[in-house]
This record gives C-alpha cells, sequence and structure tokens, in this order.
C-alpha cells in the first residue's frame, strides 16, 4: 500500500531521514519505534505531504505524494503528536470541521461523524467544549478528527504521550477496532510495549535510518540466542569508565555492559554459563554482588544492541 523508497531529508547539517526504505502493506498495523530525534516525525511528515522530500519517493497504491498530493492526501488521515483541535467550538463541531475539509456533507457527514464519535468513546461529550476535557479526551477527539473522511491510512504519531491509562488502552482499543474494521495503520511510539501489544510488524529507527523490520517474534529471534544479567553491586558504579566496566568489556563472554542507575547490564554470549568469571571481574575491581538477575532480552535491548542508545532517553 504505502512504498517509501531512498527517501532524505535534511535539516542544514542534519540528516534527519537517511536514504530510507520501508513498504506498509494494506491491513498491517506497523508500529514505528525509535528514540528522540531519530526521524519518525519528519518521515510522517513527509508521508502527509506537510513537508517537501529532498530526495527519494514516497507512494501511495502505485501514486506518488510528489506528483499527486491532493489525491494521495484523501486517502491519510494523521494524528499528529501535538493536539491540534479547537478548543472554543463542541467535540462534534471540530469532527465536523475535519470531515468537511474532505468534502463530507449532509448525511454522509453526520453518519461519519457519529461513527468516529463512537469510536473514541466521546459521544456522550459530543457537545462539550474540548477546554473542558482531559489531556487523553482531547487526544482521543483528535483522532476522530483524523479519522472521519474514513482514510485507508491512518498515521499517528505517538498519541499516548502525556495520557492517563484509561486514555491510552482506549486508544490501543480503538486502533485495534480501526484494524480490524480494514484501516491500515502507522504507529510510532517510544514504548515497545505499546508496540508490541498492537503492531503486526515493527519497523525500529534511528539516526533517520530503519535499522530493523519484522514481526515481534522475528525481530526477539535476532536476540533469542542472547542473555541479559543483571547486577547490582554493593558500591555502586558511577560511571561506564569504571575499569571493572573497561575489563568486562574486553571479555570474550560478554558482548556489551551498560550501566543503568546503580546497575550494571550484561549482553551474554550464547549458552554462557560461567558466571564466576564475571564475579571474579567484580571482585578484582572492589565491586561485591547484591544482586543478579539472568534474562531473555526484550526488544528494548535490540535496540540497545544495534545502537548504544535507550528508547527513551
Ligand atoms: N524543522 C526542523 N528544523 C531543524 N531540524 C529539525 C526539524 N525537524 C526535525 N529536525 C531534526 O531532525 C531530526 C529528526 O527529528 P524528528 O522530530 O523527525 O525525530 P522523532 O523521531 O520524531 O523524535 P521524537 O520522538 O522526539 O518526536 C532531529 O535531529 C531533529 O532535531
Amino acid at each position: 500500500m504505502l512504498t517509501v523508497h531512498k527517501l532524505v531529508k535534511r535539516f542544514k547539517q542534519v540528516i534527519a531521514v537517511d536514504h530510507l526504505d520501508l513498504y506498509i502493506e494494506e491491513g498491517e498495523v506497523f508500529g514505528l519505534l525509535g528514540p528522540n530525534g531519530a526521524g519518525k516525525s519528519t518521515l510522517i511528515q513527509m508521508i502527509t505531504g506537510l513537508l517537501p522530500i529532498d530526495s527519494g519517493t514516497i507512494k501511495l497504491d502505485g501514486q506518488s505524494i510528489q506528483e499527486r498530493p491532493t489525491e494521495v492526501k484523501r486517502h491519510i488521515g494523521l494524528v499528529p503528536q501535538d493536539i491540534a483541535v479547537y478548543e472554543n467550538i463542541s467535540a462534534r463541531k471540530n469532527v465536523e470541521f475535519f470531515a468537511k475539509l474532505y468534502g463530507l456533507r449532509g448525511k454522509g457527514l453526520k453518519e461519519s461523524v457519529d461513527e468516529a464519535l463512537e469510536r473514541v468513546g466521546l459521544m456522550e461529550r459530543q457537545h462539550h467544549l474540548p477546554s473542558t476535557f482531559s489531556g487523553g479526551m482531547k487526544r482521543r477527539l483528535n483522532i476522530a478528527c483524523a479519522i472521519a473522511h474514513k482514510p485507508k491510512l491512518i498515521i499517528m504519531d505517538e498519541p499516548t504521550v502525556g495520557i492517563d491509562p484509561h486514555s491510552r488502552n482506549h486508544i490501543l482499543e480503538s486502533v485495534r477496532k480501526l484494524n480490524l474494521d480494514g484501516s491500515t495503520i502507522i504507529y510510532t511510539s517510544h514504548y515497545m510495549e505499546e508496540v508490541s501489544a498492537i503492531a503486526t510488524r515493527i519497523g525500529i529507527m534511528n539516526e533517520g535510518k530503519c535499522i530493523a523490520l519484522g514481526t515481534e517474534a522475528e525481530l526477539r529471534q535476532r536476540i533469542a540466542s542472547q542473555e541479559k544479567l543483571t547486577i547490582e553491586t554493593e558500591e555502586g558504579v558511577e560511571s561506564e569508565h569504571h575499569p571493572a566496566i573497561d575489563e568486562l568489556k574486553k571479555s570474550a563472554i560478554v558482548l556489551d555492559v551498560h550501566l543503568e542507575g546503580n546497575q550494571l547490564e550484561l549482553m551474554l554470549s550464547p549458552h554462557y554459563d560461567r558466571l564466576q568469571d564475571i564475579l571474579f571481574i567484580l571482585a578484582k575491581h572492589g565491586l561485591s554482588v547484591l544482586t543478579l538477575k539472568r534474562e531473555t532480552p526484550d526488544l528494548e535491548h535490540l535496540f540497545l544492541s544495534l545502537t548504544g542508545r535507550q528508547l527513551r532517553d
């Protein structure tokens, strides 16, 4: 449905999207994960025609956004990162306003607005002003405004930032329902667990590139053979430059070491079972172990091992 080919966007020195290739198939919920500044919003703004492309192509059902912006935009609904609703007209009038921009009128308009408000659970508050809504309700209204014209592709840019758990669950549930009813969805987030809950396929973006792509099972496969060891030490390790960390990093059995608060996180090579070697290194540098936890890493660790960064700063 959506094909992105060798897409590039620069802001002076910064290359926000770097020769990115991506395809989204009809019926997918595509979870786009990445830390701050990865280029997710820039990519979305280009897909939705809000930002000009430096080079590369974006096509929706074979139609180019550069060549046929009006036709392509008609089939896309964008839920932007920042809430964009009019505070001083009712929720219903907000949805009507956006639906009218896409040419809906009369009975079709009424039915579409009803359906959109119903989907986000705001029917009972339809005549209230958004200025009286919680942040979560405003976000849900934002979604209603984006979906009333029944777009084929719905793009949600971090729609759960800063909202209460009830609205968050409501949003995740409405994403599932929209998808079941035939919409294709791109959902960006910093939160692995959200993407994991709803996405049929996941792309991980960093520094303008898509560095991993696949179903959650496929991505997990890439780290399935590794193990994570979390160590809490009595003394506390202040920096990544601690001599114990340097020595652990040089050890053949330790693939990676990170300092997370007062804990050391070690990625171990497959089937490693000589924990005493690690304890020996720690003891040698005066560190006594309080707790040890050994587990299979999750996708946040895949991200960490690919980029050396956390998904959230
Ligand atoms: N209008 C702009 N002018 C200059 N630089 C920009 C502009 N928009 C984005 N950038 C830069 O491009 C890079 C990608 O930013 P972008 O907002 O696309 O990332 P993101 O993945 O959406 O991050 P976040 O999760 O924080 O929204 C960053 O380095 C950012 O500072």
